[in-house]
């Protein structure tokens, strides 16, 4: 989510097809499907991928509903877009009656320093205000675009699916790797979530 034009679609197209185009085709919604191995394992996951949002834009309660986590997407030379994530953030929090959730934020265009209008740092510090990771990334230039999708899948594993204790031989507890988890799915409590966040393997 994020305002318009920021690279929404180029970092999700990327993504999925390999493909950036330099044309500007607005989004209505797109909806992908990817399975995704973290870990060591296999999630079926659902991309959406929304049209641009301002302040005075309805939130779609179905963006709150069974979403399990979130790409917040400013452009470096857009301050306004910036300001946009706080409202997001806002707005996702009210319509999910939650006071967290599982959230990177991205300073796409980096490739336009020359133009930038959001320093790193400030990038950085809205990220940690809400209790996200944060990155920028260039879609132009193919940079740090996978790693926005191995973020969220990092928080949302934190949350939804967490390695389970494991006690070794002398009794002792130690995070269980990837395969502890594996059994247990997404189920890991039911409710909103139980949804799609669900290993396959
Ligand atoms: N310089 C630069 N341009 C980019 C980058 N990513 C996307 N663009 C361009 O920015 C424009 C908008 O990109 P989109 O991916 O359509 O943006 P969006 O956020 O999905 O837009 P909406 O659908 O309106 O919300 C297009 O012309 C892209 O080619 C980038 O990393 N750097």
């Amino acid at each position: 989510m994020g305002s318009r034009s920021v690279g929404k679609s180029s970092l999700t197209s990327l993504y999925m097809q390999n493909q950036f185009n330099d044309s500007y085709y607005p989004t209505i919604e797109s909806t992908y499907h990817k399975d995704i191995v973290h870990d060591g394992i296999t999630y079926e996951c659902e991309i959406i991928d929304t049209a641009g949002q301002d302040e005075y834009s309805l939130f779609n309660h179905k963006y709150a509903v069974g979403i399990h986590g979130y790409i917040l997407v400013y452009s470096i030379a857009s301050r306004q877009s910036f300001e946009m994530i706080q409202t997001l953030h806002d707005k996702i929090l009210d319509f999910q009656g939650v006071e967290k959730v599982c959230c990177v934020v991205v300073g796409q265009k980096s490739d336009l320093g020359g133009v930038r209008q959001v320093k790193t740092d400030e990038g950085r510090s809205v990220a940690q205000k809400l209790g996200a990771s944060f990155i920028e990334t260039s879609a132009k230039d193919n940079k740090n675009v996978q790693q926005v999708f191995d973020l969220l899948m990092v928080e949302m594993r934190k949350v939804f699916n967490p390695p389970q204790e494991k006690k070794n031989a002398s009794g002792k507890s130690s995070a269980g790797g990837a395969a502890s988890s594996s059994a247990s799915g997404g189920s890991t409590g039911g409710g909103w979530f139980s949804g799609w966040f669900g290993s396959k393997k």
